[in-house]
């Protein structure tokens, strides 16, 4: 077994998809070396000794132009519209109040011009493996529904997007980008569903990007401090919230566009730490991760500053958002677009009320009013019902898995009482570290059930010399960015998780997850794997099963095979003992685990206005051919929907 695991490992760290590998591994490995144990409160702090960055201040840090010799230097401060830079305020009131904002190169390059010109040329991309998206299955129901695009340049996101879309190195739209993007510039409300890792988040954000840039909001008013965003994105982490905002920051680099994220964890003014990671031009001089520096920069008060300095696009989780909002801080009079992104998330019963609240009763305009999008791996069929209050005439899109018959993500399942997790893990660590992977490229999630359960482990893990981290909902922001950053860096190659790093966290290199405890809802576990595999990348997870997750048997079994994997025959019995769901959290309701749009069931009922959606305005079946109405036909993977 573990032999087998630790070829799979090292197949996907690798990339090769040759299973026959050697059998090497299958002896358990010497004791490994024991580092000095450091205790838990000082572990991943950052050393007193080092350095901090000199540069990379916040928004006062005031003009150093001068540092800046890029070749778009005399255009640093200067957005593509002719307001931003001249003094005049953009929609965000870019050098409106509070003085000039230095905007910070967010590509690390300065030669960003050319490296867009050479991407471009040279077709580079940031790994994704396009073919693989051929033959994906795509369903699109709902009226006069935009025609998808196979290229960036089909569509008109504006110039400083598209040099920022070229600087990312993103080649071509993915499967849900080509669909998603002009539907969303077309002014319509969506509701999407695809696969985690599949760039859901650039499919929200270039739209919204593309269309404050265009439009006109002169009209936006200035009311003391309070701020009056025209777009809002809700996710249910901070670590999601920080993520978008860095990726909203990147798409929107120079276009005068202003994105500020707020997230709980603590007081607003101390929110306003910032993380400075010194990467040592890693990739420049081919230094290695250990020569990753991190700092911390305190900067008080910066966030409600920003905020009063306008903000174009508000990046939040629920929480600090209502808390914002109930003390006229922010104001919603003026959104436009609401994007949410792991909706069934935001919309279950942990989130509905604050959910409910922000669209509906605190000022923000009414559905048709705005456009809003709502976005997520999975969609149970409840929670697309309480969705649709949201939405006004609205296209639900389901983008299927990547590659109907390659696996990205090789799925095991292993029998382990609870009494033993603790050493079969330790045999798939050792057998991973047989490999000699680089810690840095083949990071290892382990989701467990509790807080206390992560820590646990998480010491259990470090005694026994595999430095690892933690994340979980008592830790504070700070520790729990600090551990997210050392994880990345690979100087804690393993990460132990509660379900609070299981949606939208997009880690390069995590090449293995293990589900030490599984979730008891199958959709938590579709996510949870979905960290690794991304962007067209392969990736492996195994999960610990026992008695204890009966009524996940059926639910994961079921997956399995829709996904192409080895069921394991156990588990298959399993499975048939255990009725469908009895005593398990699954909230699809018993169905299957394709996202099927509500609206298209009898029992849908939405005042009158449900059953004219399908008037053949869709398309279905995408480039896999047709499936009508029964959901995904055999081979037609849809684990991810
Ligand atoms: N068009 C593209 N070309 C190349 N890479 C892309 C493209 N779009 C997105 N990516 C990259 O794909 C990765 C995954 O994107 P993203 O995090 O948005 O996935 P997601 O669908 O939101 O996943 P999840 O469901 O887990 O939240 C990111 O690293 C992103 O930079």
């Amino acid at each position: 077994m573990r032999s087998s695991w630790a070829d799979a490992v090292e197949n996907v760290a690798t990339g090769s998809s040759d299973n026959a590998g050697t059998s090497g591994g299958s002896e358990r490995p010497s004791a490994p070396t024991k580092p000095a144990y450091v205790p838990p409160h000082l572990r991943n702090k950052p050393l007193s000794s080092e350095p901090l960055p000199p540069t990379l201040g916040g928004p006062s840090s005031g003009n150093d132009r001068s540092g800046y010799s890029g070749p778009t230097s005399g255009s640093r401060w200067i957005g593509s519209r002719p307001d931003y830079g001249r003094g005049g305020r953009g929609p965000g009131g870019w050098g409106g109040r509070g003085g000039r904002d230095r905007e910070i190169n967010p590509f690390g390059n300065d030669n960003v011009d050319d490296d867009a010109e050479r991407v471009f040329t040279e077709q580079e991309n940031t790994g994704i493996n396009f073919d693989a998206y051929e033959d994906i299955l795509v369903e699109v129901h709902g009226d006069d529904v935009p025609p998808p695009v196979n290229t960036f340049a089909e569509i008109d996101l504006g110039d400083a997007l598209n040099l920022n879309i070229k600087r990312c190195k993103y080649v071509k739209p993915t499967p849900v980008q080509r669909y998603t993007i002009p539907i969303s510039l077309g002014g319509r409300d969506l509701m999407a569903c695809a696969q985690t890792g599949s760039g859901k988040t650039a499919a929200f954000c270039f739209p919204i990007i593309s269309g404050i840039m265009k439009g006109d909001f002169s009209q936006r008013p200035r009311l003391g401090r309070t701020a009056f965003p025209l777009a809002l994105i809700i996710s249910p982490t901070r670590e999601l919230s920080v993520q978008i905002h860095e990726e909203a920051k990147k798409f929107s680099y120079q276009t005068g566009v202003r994105v500020v994220v707020v997230y709980g964890g603590a007081p607003i003014t101390q929110q306003d730490w910032r993380i400075v990671a010194l990467h040592c031009f890693e990739k420049t001089i081919g230094l290695s991760i250990n020569a990753m520096v991190i700092g911390l920069i305190p900067i008080p008060g910066m966030v409600l500053r920003e905020l009063e300095r306008g903000v174009d696009i508000l990046v939040a989780t629920p929480g600090r958002l209502v808390d914002l909002l109930e003390r006229a801080k922010v104001s919603l009079e003026m959104i436009r677009y609401l994007a949410l992104d792991e909706a069934d998330r935001m919309l279950d019963m942990g989130f509905e009320p604050q959910i409910r609240k922000i669209v509906q009763q605190m000022g923000m305009p009414p559905p048709g009013k705005r456009q809003t999008m709502l976005f997520s791996a999975t969609f149970p069929r409840e929670i697309q019902r309480l969705a649709s209050d949201f939405l006004s005439s609205y296209i639900f899109l389901t983008v299927g898995r990547v590659g109907s018959s390659t696996d990205l993500i090789v799925q095991r399942v292993e029998f382990v009482p609870e009494n033993d997790k603790r050493s079969h893990l330790m045999d798939l660590l050792h057998a991973q570290k047989e490999n000699g992977l680089q810690p840095k490229q083949a990071l290892t999630l382990v989701f467990v059930e509790t807080k206390k359960g992560a820590d646990s482990l998480e010491h259990w893990l470090c005694m026994n010399g595999f430095p690892a981290t933690t994340i979980h909902g008592d830790r504070t922001q700070q520790e729990r960015e600090l551990a997210l950053r050392s994880f990345k860096s690979g100087r804690t190659p393993i990460l132990v998780a509660t379900d609070v790093a299981a949606r939208g966290l997009d880690i390069p290199h995590v090449s293995h997850v293990i589900n030490f405890d599984l979730p008891n809802d199958i959709d938590d576990y579709v996510h949870r794997i979905g960290r690794t595999g991304r962007a067209g990348k392969s990736g492996l997870a195994t999960a610990f099963f026992n008695e204890n997750n009966s009524s996940l048997a059926k639910p994961l079994a079921d997956l399995m095979l829709e996904s192409n994997q080895e069921v394991p025959e156990w588990l298959t019995r399993f499975a048939s003992r255990v009725s469908y769901g009895g005593g398990g959290k699954s909230r699809r309701g018993g169905g299957r685990f394709g996202a099927r749009d509500v609206r298209r069931e009898p029992s849908f009922n939405r005042g009158g206005t449900g059953n004219d959606y399908y008037g053949g305005g869709g398309y279905s079946g995408g480039y896999g051919g047709n499936y009508g109405g029964g959901g995904y036909g055999p081979g037609a993977t849809s684990a991810w929907d």
